[in-house]
């Protein structure tokens, strides 16, 4: 698969109001890739934004053996120039629904994002049967400007971005309209489509009596989300690329950088249509629900529901999402994790102050980009462009999680957790009160250059004992996991692909603000990178060496 990118800024109008997005190839959002496992996908990205960098990261692709391929700026590579071309090349080695998105910045958040559709290899079967597919991509959108989000993160005090004015599904919203009559507040009108707009919603036209399977993804900057389908059961048969035990949901919870795929059965009533509603989980919702029309061909898709959009569940029904979430098992026959660990690294998660600046850490470390990628600083043994010290390993056992912090400030740093190769790791994410009182938020995690198994989840703090009721028998393996309010959720993974690896909380404005780490394992391994992933900061003084031309 060769192509040809251009990213650019564009007007376009995805809730119906227009705006400037980042596009590639004149697409919002980006080209869907779709490739069958073993293809190689050759991405000649040129940036022509015009005044900043820009990378790509192809969310949940392992990259095995092309760590520098990653797309991720300050970790894996530099960002790319205005005017610049960088070569992407992977495999894509394992069937599923993945996406890529922006990694530099709040990229994301402007749009810069598409589907990456992994196909099993020809002749090969999926363990479900299915007549027909769909693909939905869900992002949050902004009015505000990228620019002035980012601005308002690291200012002092913090100008939060707020909740997003419109839920995205392929790029497609309502701000301005609506398609439900009346919808939330009288004032909104019925949306009006000709079919052609940017924002029109994309329908899914079915046969009655077939199976469908409909790819889920989300994207989105902040928004935890919840899809429910009117009159139709969904049964989750994959999570983040790896097959699941297939289980029956009326509603599914999907947080930031997860994706599902689900079967549905067109047994309905052929003569009417369905609303599929999404609606915000975790966060106050102040933006209503997204909702499109699932249209039995025979009749218009233009003829409105009879039912009303299903409901969602209320937006701290907590017990709900974790019902949902502690249903999810890997498919019989997948692998399983070693019994044991050979490293345990806790991670505490809190709001912090620094100099008064809102931020949030690990372990009281807030992550900062430094200016050399890692990959590059970490395998020529640079030692001025990061923190030595190996950052804390875990916290103080007193540390109160249900309460604001109570010394609340915290401490910058982008040290790198060295991880030797071949060993098997256990994280255990603990969260925590935030700055406010009675507060604590969903944070939804991603490794990047590893799956790992989910090993159990749980309420207040993390102890010792709670080892006795990990699942090791059939935990799911994902690239993205949800840490619930007041809560813990352990994961283990075998660290086989060297590199160096972000692990963080999907939340954009979160990880601008410092909720991330980086790992780093068998650098020394990495063969092959393209000199110019590492044009900048100190691995470019270091291949320039002279400082000045004669
Ligand atoms: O990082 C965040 O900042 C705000 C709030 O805590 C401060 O305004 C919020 O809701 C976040 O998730």
């Amino acid at each position: 698969r060769h192509l040809k990118w251009d990213v650019e800024y564009m007007y376009w109008s995805p809730d119906c109001e227009e705006r400037v997005v980042m596009g590639i190839n004149g697409q919002f959002p980006g080209p869907t890739i779709r490739a069958h496992v073993g293809d190689i996908i050759h991405v000649d990205l040129t940036n022509k934004l015009g005044t900043e960098g820009v990378v790509i990261h192809w969310h949940g692709i392992r990259q095995l053996g092309t760590p520098w391929a990653d797309g991720t700026a300050s970790i894996s590579q530099c960002p790319i120039n205005p005017g610049q071309t960088f070569t992407y090349r992977f495999v894509v080695d394992k069937a599923g629904t993945y996406f890529y998105h922006g990694h530099y910045g709040m990229q994301r958040s402007a749009g810069l994002y598409g589907s990456l559709i992994v196909d099993v290899p020809e002749g090969e079967h999926e363990p479900f049967h299915y007549d027909g597919e769909f693909n939905l991509l869900f992002s949050d959108w902004w009015h505000q400007s990228v620019h002035e989000q980012e601005v308002g993160l690291h200012s002092k005090p913090l100008r939060w971005i707020g909740e997003p004015q419109t839920l995205l599904m392929n790029g497609r919203g309502q701000y301005n309209c609506s398609l439900l009559p009346n919808f939330g507040n009288s004032s909104s009108t019925q949306c009006k489509f000709k079919g052609n707009e940017q924002c029109a919603p994309q329908v899914l036209r079915v046969l009655p009596n077939k199976t469908y399977r409909l790819r889920l993804a989300s994207t989105t900057a902040l928004a935890s989300l919840n899809i429910a389908i009117g009159k139709h059961k969904m049964i989750v048969v994959e999570a983040d690329g790896n097959y699941v035990q297939p289980f029956a949901v009326e509603d599914l919870d999907i947080y930031s950088g997860e994706s599902y795929s689900v079967v549905i059965k067109t047994d309905q009533n052929p003569n009417q249509n369905y609303w599929i509603s999404v609606g915000v989980r975790g966060r106050q919702p102040k933006t209503p629900p997204a909702l499109t029309i699932l249209n039995y061909k025979k009749i218009p898709s233009s003829k409105l529901p009879s039912i009303s959009p299903p409901i969602t569940p209320a937006w701290n029904d907590y017990n709900h999402s974790k019902s949902f979430t502690k249903s999810i098992f890997s498919l019989m026959g997948s692998p399983t994790p070693p019994a044991s660990y050979d490293r345990r690294l806790l991670f505490l998660n809190t709001q912090n102050r620094i100099d008064g600046y809102i931020k949030w850490s690990i372990n009281n470390v807030s992550f900062v980009f430094p200016p050399t990628p890692y990959l590059g600083s970490v395998k020529f043994g640079l030692k001025n462009v990061f923190d030595q010290s190996s950052p804390p390993e875990d916290f103080p056992a007193s540390y109160d999680i249900m309460s604001p912090p109570a010394n609340p400030n915290s401490n910058t740093g982008n040290g790198v957790y060295k991880i030797d190769y071949n060993t098997t790791v256990d994280i255990i994410l603990q969260n925590a009160n935030a700055l406010a009182a009675n507060t604590s938020e969903i944070h939804p995690w991603h490794l990047h250059g590893h799956d790992f198994w989910v090993l159990g989840y749980g309420e207040g703090k993390f102890t010792k004992g709670d080892e006795a009721n990990f699942n090791l028998k059939n935990p799911p393996l994902r690239n993205t996991v949800v840490i619930f309010p007041y809560g813990w959720t352990a994961l283990r993974f075998v660290a086989d692909n060297p590199g160096a690896w972000p692990f963080h909380c999907h939340i954009e404005p979160h990880l601008h603000m410092g909720m991330g780490v980086v790992l780093s394992l068998a650098v020394d391994k990495v063969k092959g990178i393209p000199t110019d992933a590492l044009a900048c900061g100190h691995t470019a003084d270091m291949f320039l060496k002279k400082k000045y031309l004669p």
